[in-house]
C-alpha cells in the first residue's frame, strides 16, 4: 500500500464498484464515459466479494468474477480491477472507502455507479457517510434515471448536485448525474443467455 501511496499521490480515481457476474460491454462504457466526463486519471473496478442486497444463488465465486472484469478491461494502463473488499473482509462500500482513504490520504476518490443504485442507494449500510466521504458519479441507465431523481440521495442532497466536470474539485457532499449514451449491457441478461444455450444444447444432445 506505501508503494501505491507514492503512486497515486495528487491523482484522482474512479471507483467503480460492482459484482460483475459476469462482467460485460456496459461496464466498460461507463468506465469511458467516467475518464472522459469526470477527467479522471485512473479507475478502479472494486469487485465485491458479495453484494449485502443481492442473494447468493446464481452469483459466481469471487475468482471467476474478478477474472471476468480482468479479462474484459485488459492491458489499458488506466483501469485496474481489486480484490480490496475480499482482502478487508468487507462487502459495505462504506468500509472499504473509509479504510481506502486512510491507506492513501494524499489520493482523491470518486465513487462511480449507474442508475439503478442510484435508487436504492438509501439501503446501503450507512450510505450518508458514503455521501460525505466522496464525490459521487451516477450514470443513466435505461429504466432507471426518473426513479433515481426521485430517491433520497436526490431529495436529501438536492442542494449538492454539480455539474460532472465540476465533480472533481467538489467539497463532500456532492454528486452529479451524467448524462451518456445508454448501453443495454446487463449481467442478468448474460446469465440468461448462458442459461438458454445450455439448455439449447441439452435438448440437442437428446434428440
Ligand atoms: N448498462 C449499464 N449502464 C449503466 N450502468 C451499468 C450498466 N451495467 C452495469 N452498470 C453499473 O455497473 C455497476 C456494476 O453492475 P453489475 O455488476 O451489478 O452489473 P449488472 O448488469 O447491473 O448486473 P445484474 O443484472 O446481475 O444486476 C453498477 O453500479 C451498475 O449500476
Ligand atoms: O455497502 C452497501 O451496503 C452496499 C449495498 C449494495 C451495493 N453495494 C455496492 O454497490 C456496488 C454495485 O453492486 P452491484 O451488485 O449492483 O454490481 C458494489 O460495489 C457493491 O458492493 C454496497
Amino acid at each position: 500500500m506505501r508503494r501505491e501511496a507514492k503512486r497515486t499521490e495528487g491523482r484522482v480515481i474512479g471507483l467503480y464498484g460492482g459484482s460483475f457476474n459476469p462482467a460485460h460491454e456496459g461496464h466498460l462504457h461507463v468506465a469511458k464515459e467516467a475518464l472522459k466526463r469526470l477527467k479522471l486519471d485512473e479507475i478502479w473496478f472494486v469487485v465485491s466479494p458479495g453484494n449485502p442486497l443481492k442473494g447468493a444463488v446464481g452469483m459466481a465465486p469471487f475468482s471467476e468474477r474478478m477474472s471476468s472484469i480482468s479479462k474484459l478491461i485488459g492491458c489499458r494502463p488506466n483501469m485496474t480491477a481489486t480484490d480490496i473488499e475480499q482482502k478487508l473482509d468487507t462487502v459495505y462500500t462504506a468500509t472499504m472507502v473509509s479504510e481506502l482513504k486512510k491507506a492513501l490520504p494524499k489520493t482523491k476518490f470518486i465513487w462511480v455507479m449507474g442508475a439503478d443504485n442510484f435508487v436504492g442507494f438509501q439501503h446501503w449500510k450507512h450510505w450518508q457517510n458514503i455521501v460525505r466521504m466522496l464525490p459521487i458519479a451516477i450514470f443513466d441507465r435505461a429504466g432507471y434515471a426518473i426513479d433515481g431523481l426521485k430517491s433520497d440521495l436526490a431529495r436529501y442532497y438536492h442542494k449538492f448536485h454539480v455539474a460532472p466536470k465540476q465533480l472533481k474539485s467538489a467539497q463532500t457532499p456532492a454528486w452529479t448525474f451524467v448524462t451518456i449514451p445508454r448501453h443495454p449491457g446487463s449481467a442478468t441478461e448474460v446469465r440468461n443467455q448462458r442459461e438458454t444455450e445450455w439448455f439449447m444444447n441439452q435438448q440437442g444432445k437428446e434428440t
